[in-house]
Protein backbone atom coordinates (compact mmCIF):
# COMPACT_ATOMS: atom_id res chain seq x y z
CA UNK A 1 0.00 0.00 0.00
CA UNK A 2 3.16 2.22 0.91
CA UNK A 3 4.13 2.66 -2.62
CA UNK A 4 1.25 3.36 -4.12
CA UNK A 5 0.41 6.64 -1.65
CA UNK A 6 3.24 8.56 -2.90
CA UNK A 7 2.11 10.73 -6.14
CA UNK A 8 4.67 9.57 -8.58
CA UNK A 9 5.92 11.26 -11.60
CA UNK A 10 6.45 8.75 -14.70
CA UNK A 11 9.82 7.42 -15.30
CA UNK A 12 12.10 9.65 -17.20
CA UNK A 13 12.12 8.35 -20.83
CA UNK A 14 15.77 6.99 -21.80
CA UNK A 15 17.61 9.58 -24.07
CA UNK A 16 16.63 8.37 -27.77
CA UNK A 17 19.08 6.23 -29.46
CA UNK A 18 20.18 6.67 -33.02
CA UNK A 19 18.64 4.82 -34.96
CA UNK A 20 20.17 3.54 -38.58
CA UNK A 21 17.30 4.63 -40.30
CA UNK A 22 19.70 4.63 -43.44
CA UNK A 23 19.69 1.35 -43.47
CA UNK A 24 16.65 0.23 -42.15
CA UNK A 25 12.99 1.39 -43.64
CA UNK A 26 11.21 0.98 -40.42
CA UNK A 27 13.57 3.93 -38.41
CA UNK A 28 12.63 6.37 -41.16
CA UNK A 29 10.61 8.02 -39.44
CA UNK A 30 12.85 9.36 -36.27
CA UNK A 31 16.41 10.37 -37.71
CA UNK A 32 19.35 10.75 -35.22
CA UNK A 33 19.60 14.74 -34.23
CA UNK A 34 22.60 16.20 -36.26
CA UNK A 35 25.02 15.70 -32.75
CA UNK A 36 24.09 11.98 -32.67
CA UNK A 37 25.34 11.98 -36.01
CA UNK A 38 27.84 13.47 -35.85
CA UNK A 39 28.74 11.51 -32.96
CA UNK A 40 28.31 8.28 -35.61
CA UNK A 41 30.73 10.11 -37.70
CA UNK A 42 33.36 10.64 -35.36
CA UNK A 43 33.14 7.17 -34.20
CA UNK A 44 33.17 5.27 -37.54
CA UNK A 45 36.54 7.36 -38.22
CA UNK A 46 37.69 6.46 -35.53
CA UNK A 47 37.35 2.42 -35.47
CA UNK A 48 37.94 2.65 -39.88
CA UNK A 49 41.16 5.20 -39.36
CA UNK A 50 43.45 2.72 -39.49
CA UNK A 51 41.99 0.22 -41.67
CA UNK A 52 41.86 3.03 -43.92
CA UNK A 53 45.20 3.57 -44.04
CA UNK A 54 45.97 0.33 -44.25
CA UNK A 55 44.37 -0.43 -47.23
CA UNK A 56 45.52 2.37 -49.14
CA UNK A 57 49.09 1.69 -48.42
CA UNK A 58 48.52 -2.16 -49.74
CA UNK A 59 46.16 -0.41 -52.62
CA UNK A 60 50.17 1.58 -53.72
CA UNK A 61 52.00 -1.52 -52.95
CA UNK A 62 49.68 -3.69 -55.30
CA UNK A 63 49.24 -0.34 -57.73
CA UNK A 64 53.81 0.03 -58.17
CA UNK A 65 54.01 -4.39 -58.56
CA UNK A 66 51.41 -4.06 -61.34
CA UNK A 67 52.97 -1.27 -63.43
CA UNK A 68 56.50 -3.42 -63.19
CA UNK A 69 54.19 -6.57 -64.09
CA UNK A 70 52.29 -5.25 -66.72
CA UNK A 71 55.51 -3.81 -68.04
CA UNK A 72 56.80 -7.08 -68.45
CA UNK A 73 53.60 -8.66 -70.06
CA UNK A 74 53.28 -6.10 -72.85
CA UNK A 75 55.00 -3.13 -74.14
CA UNK A 76 53.20 0.26 -73.13
CA UNK A 77 53.59 3.40 -75.10
CA UNK A 78 53.64 4.99 -71.28
CA UNK A 79 57.00 4.59 -69.78
CA UNK A 80 57.71 2.84 -66.20
CA UNK A 81 58.90 5.70 -64.32
CA UNK A 82 55.48 7.87 -65.44
CA UNK A 83 53.48 5.32 -64.28
CA UNK A 84 55.51 4.64 -60.91
CA UNK A 85 55.79 8.63 -59.98
CA UNK A 86 51.65 7.61 -59.22
CA UNK A 87 53.21 6.10 -56.14
CA UNK A 88 54.56 9.49 -54.60
CA UNK A 89 51.24 10.89 -54.41
CA UNK A 90 49.83 7.38 -53.59
CA UNK A 91 52.05 7.46 -50.63
CA UNK A 92 51.21 11.50 -49.20
CA UNK A 93 47.62 10.45 -49.39
CA UNK A 94 48.55 7.28 -47.35
CA UNK A 95 50.75 9.25 -44.79
CA UNK A 96 47.97 12.22 -44.30
CA UNK A 97 45.54 9.35 -44.05
CA UNK A 98 47.78 8.05 -41.32
CA UNK A 99 46.92 11.21 -39.14
CA UNK A 100 43.43 12.11 -40.45
CA UNK A 101 41.07 12.05 -37.84
CA UNK A 102 37.84 14.26 -39.16
CA UNK A 103 35.79 11.77 -40.64
CA UNK A 104 35.25 14.52 -44.06
CA UNK A 105 38.68 14.79 -44.30
CA UNK A 106 39.31 11.26 -44.13
CA UNK A 107 36.55 10.47 -47.00
CA UNK A 108 38.33 13.02 -48.68
CA UNK A 109 41.62 11.16 -48.96
CA UNK A 110 40.14 7.93 -49.71
CA UNK A 111 38.40 9.56 -52.69
CA UNK A 112 42.03 11.28 -53.62
CA UNK A 113 43.41 7.49 -53.72
CA UNK A 114 40.62 6.11 -55.60
CA UNK A 115 41.08 8.87 -58.43
CA UNK A 116 44.86 7.91 -58.51
CA UNK A 117 44.67 4.56 -58.80
CA UNK A 118 41.98 5.21 -61.81
CA UNK A 119 44.93 7.18 -63.41
CA UNK A 120 46.99 4.19 -63.11
CA UNK A 121 45.11 1.91 -64.06
CA UNK A 122 44.60 4.03 -67.34
CA UNK A 123 48.08 4.47 -67.53
CA UNK A 124 48.92 0.70 -67.02
CA UNK A 125 46.30 -0.37 -69.65
CA UNK A 126 47.32 2.11 -72.61
CA UNK A 127 48.21 0.34 -75.77
CA UNK A 128 46.93 -3.39 -74.20
CA UNK A 129 44.64 -5.69 -76.09
CA UNK A 130 41.30 -5.27 -74.48
CA UNK A 131 40.62 -8.72 -72.79
CA UNK A 132 39.35 -10.38 -69.79
CA UNK A 133 42.51 -9.10 -67.85
CA UNK A 134 42.37 -5.37 -68.88
CA UNK A 135 39.12 -5.16 -66.63
CA UNK A 136 40.02 -7.20 -63.15
CA UNK A 137 42.27 -4.30 -61.71
CA UNK A 138 38.86 -2.02 -61.71
CA UNK A 139 36.44 -4.45 -60.86
CA UNK A 140 38.78 -5.15 -58.26
CA UNK A 141 38.72 -1.63 -56.56
CA UNK A 142 35.12 -1.28 -55.74
CA UNK A 143 34.67 -4.51 -53.89
CA UNK A 144 38.49 -3.71 -52.03
CA UNK A 145 37.14 -0.79 -51.21
CA UNK A 146 33.47 -1.64 -49.78
CA UNK A 147 33.81 -1.45 -46.38
CA UNK A 148 35.96 1.40 -46.00
CA UNK A 149 33.27 4.43 -46.68
CA UNK A 150 32.39 6.83 -43.61
CA UNK A 151 28.95 7.99 -45.85
CA UNK A 152 26.65 7.37 -48.27
CA UNK A 153 28.09 10.47 -50.56
CA UNK A 154 31.48 8.86 -50.38
CA UNK A 155 30.70 5.44 -51.22
CA UNK A 156 28.07 7.28 -54.11
CA UNK A 157 31.49 9.23 -54.95
CA UNK A 158 34.07 6.47 -55.06
CA UNK A 159 31.07 4.22 -57.18
CA UNK A 160 30.99 6.71 -59.91
CA UNK A 161 34.99 7.62 -59.99
CA UNK A 162 35.17 3.60 -60.06
CA UNK A 163 32.62 2.90 -62.53
CA UNK A 164 33.74 6.14 -65.21
CA UNK A 165 37.32 5.94 -64.52
CA UNK A 166 37.82 3.54 -67.15
CA UNK A 167 36.56 5.74 -69.77
CA UNK A 168 39.49 7.45 -71.58
CA UNK A 169 40.77 3.51 -72.20
CA UNK A 170 37.41 2.72 -73.27
CA UNK A 171 36.93 5.68 -75.57
CA UNK A 172 40.32 6.33 -76.85
CA UNK A 173 41.49 2.26 -76.71
CA UNK A 174 40.81 0.12 -79.00
CA UNK A 175 37.99 -1.45 -77.02
CA UNK A 176 35.26 -2.76 -79.14
CA UNK A 177 31.09 -2.51 -77.87
CA UNK A 178 31.15 -6.02 -76.89
CA UNK A 179 33.96 -5.48 -74.85
CA UNK A 180 32.53 -2.56 -73.33
CA UNK A 181 29.24 -3.88 -72.21
CA UNK A 182 30.99 -6.96 -71.10
CA UNK A 183 32.94 -3.98 -68.81
CA UNK A 184 29.38 -2.35 -68.06
CA UNK A 185 27.94 -6.01 -67.28
CA UNK A 186 31.02 -7.02 -64.47
CA UNK A 187 31.45 -3.34 -63.19
CA UNK A 188 27.47 -3.31 -61.88
CA UNK A 189 28.08 -6.87 -60.47
CA UNK A 190 31.13 -5.26 -58.53
CA UNK A 191 29.15 -2.13 -57.21
CA UNK A 192 25.95 -4.24 -56.25
CA UNK A 193 28.68 -6.48 -54.39
CA UNK A 194 30.38 -3.56 -52.79
CA UNK A 195 27.29 -2.16 -51.97
CA UNK A 196 25.90 -5.19 -50.06
CA UNK A 197 29.32 -5.55 -47.96
CA UNK A 198 29.28 -1.34 -47.64
CA UNK A 199 25.43 -2.30 -45.72
CA UNK A 200 27.01 -5.73 -44.07
CA UNK A 201 29.97 -3.33 -42.29
CA UNK A 202 27.79 -0.28 -41.59
CA UNK A 203 24.66 -2.36 -39.52
CA UNK A 204 27.55 -4.20 -37.65
CA UNK A 205 29.49 -0.58 -36.54
CA UNK A 206 26.35 0.71 -36.25
CA UNK A 207 25.14 -2.16 -34.17
CA UNK A 208 28.51 -1.47 -31.94
CA UNK A 209 28.08 2.15 -31.58
CA UNK A 210 24.68 1.88 -30.44
CA UNK A 211 25.71 -0.86 -27.78
CA UNK A 212 28.80 1.56 -26.33
CA UNK A 213 27.00 4.17 -26.23
CA UNK A 214 23.67 2.34 -24.19
CA UNK A 215 26.71 0.93 -21.65
CA UNK A 216 28.55 4.48 -21.18
CA UNK A 217 24.59 5.70 -20.30
CA UNK A 218 23.87 3.24 -17.95
CA UNK A 219 27.67 3.22 -16.48
CA UNK A 220 26.42 7.30 -15.88
CA UNK A 221 23.20 7.38 -15.10
CA UNK A 222 21.47 6.14 -12.02
CA UNK A 223 18.93 3.13 -12.60
CA UNK A 224 16.04 4.72 -10.19
CA UNK A 225 16.12 8.06 -11.12
CA UNK A 226 17.25 8.72 -14.55
CA UNK A 227 19.96 11.35 -13.34
CA UNK A 228 23.45 11.62 -13.65
CA UNK A 229 25.80 9.41 -11.40
CA UNK A 230 27.43 11.56 -8.95
CA UNK A 231 31.17 11.17 -10.89
CA UNK A 232 29.68 12.10 -14.25
CA UNK A 233 27.93 15.21 -12.31
CA UNK A 234 31.47 16.11 -10.98
CA UNK A 235 33.11 15.35 -14.38
CA UNK A 236 30.27 17.47 -16.23
CA UNK A 237 30.30 19.99 -13.48
CA UNK A 238 33.73 21.00 -14.00
CA UNK A 239 33.88 21.31 -17.64
CA UNK A 240 30.50 23.85 -17.38
CA UNK A 241 32.55 25.43 -13.97
CA UNK A 242 35.42 26.16 -16.28
CA UNK A 243 33.58 27.22 -19.35
CA UNK A 244 31.46 29.55 -17.14
CA UNK A 245 34.42 30.84 -15.57
CA UNK A 246 35.82 31.99 -18.78
CA UNK A 247 32.33 33.67 -19.86
CA UNK A 248 32.43 36.18 -16.56
CA UNK A 249 29.45 34.97 -15.81
CA UNK A 250 28.01 33.42 -12.15
CA UNK A 251 27.36 30.35 -11.22
CA UNK A 252 25.83 28.62 -8.34
CA UNK A 253 25.39 24.95 -6.79
CA UNK A 254 22.33 24.32 -5.01
CA UNK A 255 22.50 21.40 -2.74
CA UNK A 256 18.98 19.36 -2.03
CA UNK A 257 18.47 15.99 0.79
CA UNK A 258 14.89 15.19 0.99
CA UNK A 259 13.71 15.51 4.77
CA UNK A 260 12.99 12.44 7.12
CA UNK A 261 13.75 10.04 4.67
CA UNK A 262 14.70 7.42 6.50
CA UNK A 263 11.53 7.23 8.36
CA UNK A 264 9.69 6.93 5.05
CA UNK A 265 11.81 3.92 4.53
CA UNK A 266 11.26 2.38 8.08
CA UNK A 267 7.71 3.34 8.18
CA UNK A 268 6.24 2.40 4.75
CA UNK A 269 8.85 0.26 3.31
CA UNK A 270 11.42 0.79 0.23
CA UNK A 271 9.12 1.19 -2.51
CA UNK A 272 7.32 3.79 -1.18
CA UNK A 273 10.91 5.48 -0.60
CA UNK A 274 12.20 4.84 -4.39
CA UNK A 275 8.55 6.00 -5.36
CA UNK A 276 9.22 9.85 -3.63
CA UNK A 277 12.89 9.71 -4.91
CA UNK A 278 11.23 9.03 -8.54
CA UNK A 279 8.98 11.82 -8.25
CA UNK A 280 11.34 14.03 -6.87
CA UNK A 281 13.60 13.31 -9.51
CA UNK A 282 10.63 14.53 -12.32
CA UNK A 283 10.06 17.39 -10.78
CA UNK A 284 13.88 18.59 -10.37
CA UNK A 285 13.70 17.92 -14.11
CA UNK A 286 11.14 19.39 -14.89
CA UNK A 287 11.84 22.69 -13.97
CA UNK A 288 15.34 22.53 -15.39
CA UNK A 289 16.60 25.27 -17.87
CA UNK A 290 18.88 24.31 -20.82
CA UNK A 291 22.57 24.53 -19.35
CA UNK A 292 21.23 23.27 -15.89
CA UNK A 293 22.84 19.95 -14.94
CA UNK A 294 21.43 17.51 -12.07
CA UNK A 295 23.41 14.83 -10.34
CA UNK A 296 22.17 12.45 -8.31
CA UNK A 297 24.88 13.05 -5.30
CA UNK A 298 23.93 10.48 -2.72
CA UNK A 299 20.81 8.31 -1.69
CA UNK A 300 18.41 10.85 -1.19
CA UNK A 301 20.72 14.26 -1.60
CA UNK A 302 20.76 15.80 -5.14
CA UNK A 303 23.06 18.61 -6.91
CA UNK A 304 22.29 21.39 -9.16
CA UNK A 305 24.58 23.46 -11.11
CA UNK A 306 22.95 26.45 -11.91
CA UNK A 307 25.12 28.67 -14.56
CA UNK A 308 24.17 32.49 -15.49
CA UNK A 309 22.59 33.22 -12.14
CA UNK A 310 23.41 34.55 -8.69
CA UNK A 311 22.69 33.88 -5.22
CA UNK A 312 19.20 35.67 -5.15
CA UNK A 313 18.09 34.07 -8.34
CA UNK A 314 19.03 30.54 -7.37
CA UNK A 315 16.93 31.46 -3.90
CA UNK A 316 14.31 32.28 -5.59
CA UNK A 317 14.96 28.66 -7.96
CA UNK A 318 15.00 27.11 -4.83
CA UNK A 319 11.56 28.48 -3.33
CA UNK A 320 9.94 27.21 -6.42
CA UNK A 321 11.33 23.99 -6.44
CA UNK A 322 10.62 23.80 -2.78
CA UNK A 323 6.59 24.48 -3.26
CA UNK A 324 6.28 21.68 -6.35
CA UNK A 325 8.14 19.18 -4.29
CA UNK A 326 5.69 19.71 -0.91
CA UNK A 327 2.62 18.47 -3.68
CA UNK A 328 4.33 15.26 -3.60
CA UNK A 329 2.59 13.29 -1.12
CA UNK A 330 4.35 11.08 1.13
CA UNK A 331 1.98 8.34 3.10
CA UNK A 332 2.65 10.42 6.17
CA UNK A 333 2.63 13.67 4.46
CA UNK A 334 4.56 16.40 1.87
CA UNK A 335 7.66 15.79 0.94
CA UNK A 336 9.87 18.39 2.14
CA UNK A 337 13.44 19.24 1.41
CA UNK A 338 16.68 20.97 3.39
CA UNK A 339 18.21 23.39 0.95
CA UNK A 340 21.63 24.78 0.60
CA UNK A 341 23.49 27.22 -1.90
CA UNK A 342 26.45 28.38 -2.29
CA UNK A 343 27.57 30.86 -5.08
CA UNK A 344 30.87 30.70 -6.95
CA UNK A 345 32.63 34.39 -6.32
CA UNK A 346 35.94 33.39 -6.87
CA UNK A 347 37.65 31.72 -10.44
CA UNK A 348 40.15 29.78 -8.21
CA UNK A 349 37.45 27.99 -6.43
CA UNK A 350 37.12 25.00 -7.24
CA UNK A 351 33.90 22.27 -8.20
CA UNK A 352 34.57 20.58 -4.76
CA UNK A 353 34.93 23.32 -2.82
CA UNK A 354 32.04 24.51 -4.08
CA UNK A 355 29.99 21.55 -3.71
CA UNK A 356 31.04 21.81 -0.24
CA UNK A 357 29.86 25.09 1.01
CA UNK A 358 26.36 24.20 -0.86
CA UNK A 359 26.68 20.79 1.46
CA UNK A 360 27.50 22.81 4.58
CA UNK A 361 24.66 25.41 3.99
CA UNK A 362 22.46 22.51 3.32
CA UNK A 363 23.63 20.94 6.60
CA UNK A 364 22.79 23.98 8.53
CA UNK A 365 19.24 24.45 6.84
CA UNK A 366 19.08 20.75 8.61
CA UNK A 367 19.60 21.49 11.91
CA UNK A 368 17.60 24.91 11.76
CA UNK A 369 14.84 22.53 11.18
CA UNK A 370 15.08 21.09 7.91
CA UNK A 371 12.03 22.35 4.86
CA UNK A 372 14.65 25.26 4.38
CA UNK A 373 17.20 26.90 2.24
CA UNK A 374 20.46 28.30 3.32
CA UNK A 375 22.99 30.19 1.78
CA UNK A 376 26.81 29.39 2.00
CA UNK A 377 28.44 32.97 2.77
CA UNK A 378 31.94 33.44 1.42
CA UNK A 379 33.19 31.88 -1.72
N1 LIG B 1 14.06 3.83 -0.69
C1 LIG B 1 15.29 4.26 -0.84
N2 LIG B 1 15.94 4.76 0.23
C2 LIG B 1 17.18 5.20 0.08
C3 LIG B 1 17.83 5.17 -1.15
N3 LIG B 1 19.07 5.69 -0.99
C4 LIG B 1 19.19 6.01 0.30
N4 LIG B 1 18.04 5.74 0.96
C5 LIG B 1 17.72 5.92 2.35
O1 LIG B 1 17.70 7.29 2.70
C6 LIG B 1 17.85 7.34 4.12
C7 LIG B 1 18.69 8.51 4.50
O2 LIG B 1 18.65 8.63 5.86
P1 LIG B 1 19.40 9.73 6.68
O3 LIG B 1 20.74 10.03 6.03
O4 LIG B 1 19.41 9.32 8.10
O5 LIG B 1 18.57 11.03 6.47
P2 LIG B 1 17.05 11.34 6.79
O6 LIG B 1 16.33 10.22 7.40
O7 LIG B 1 16.47 11.86 5.49
O8 LIG B 1 17.16 12.48 7.80
P3 LIG B 1 17.53 13.98 7.51
O9 LIG B 1 18.32 14.01 6.25
O10 LIG B 1 18.34 14.42 8.67
O11 LIG B 1 16.25 14.71 7.36
C8 LIG B 1 18.43 6.01 4.55
O12 LIG B 1 17.43 5.30 5.26
C9 LIG B 1 18.75 5.30 3.26
O13 LIG B 1 18.54 3.92 3.35
C10 LIG B 1 17.12 4.64 -2.27
O14 LIG B 1 17.61 4.58 -3.39
N5 LIG B 1 15.87 4.21 -2.06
Amino acid sequence: MDADHVEAGPVPAPVPEIRMYLLFPEHRRRPPAPDQRRQYRHYLAQQMGPMIHALMLMATLCYGAAAVASTLIHSSPIPLLLRLSLLLPLLLVAAAARKARRPRLLSGLALLCVLLLEIGINLNSAGRAPGQPWVIPGLLLPVASSVIWLERWDFAIAMALCALGPLPVLLFGAATSVHIVQYLVYMAIAISLSAVLRAFMARTLFEQFRLERQLREQANTDGLTGLLLRNRFLELARLALGAIHSQQKPVCMLYLDADHFKQLNDDHGHAAGDAALIALAATLRAQTRPGDLIGRIGGEEFALLLPGIDQLQAQQRGERLQLTIRTIQRPDGPLTVSIGIAECRDADEGLEALLARADQAMRKAKREGRDRIVCAAGG
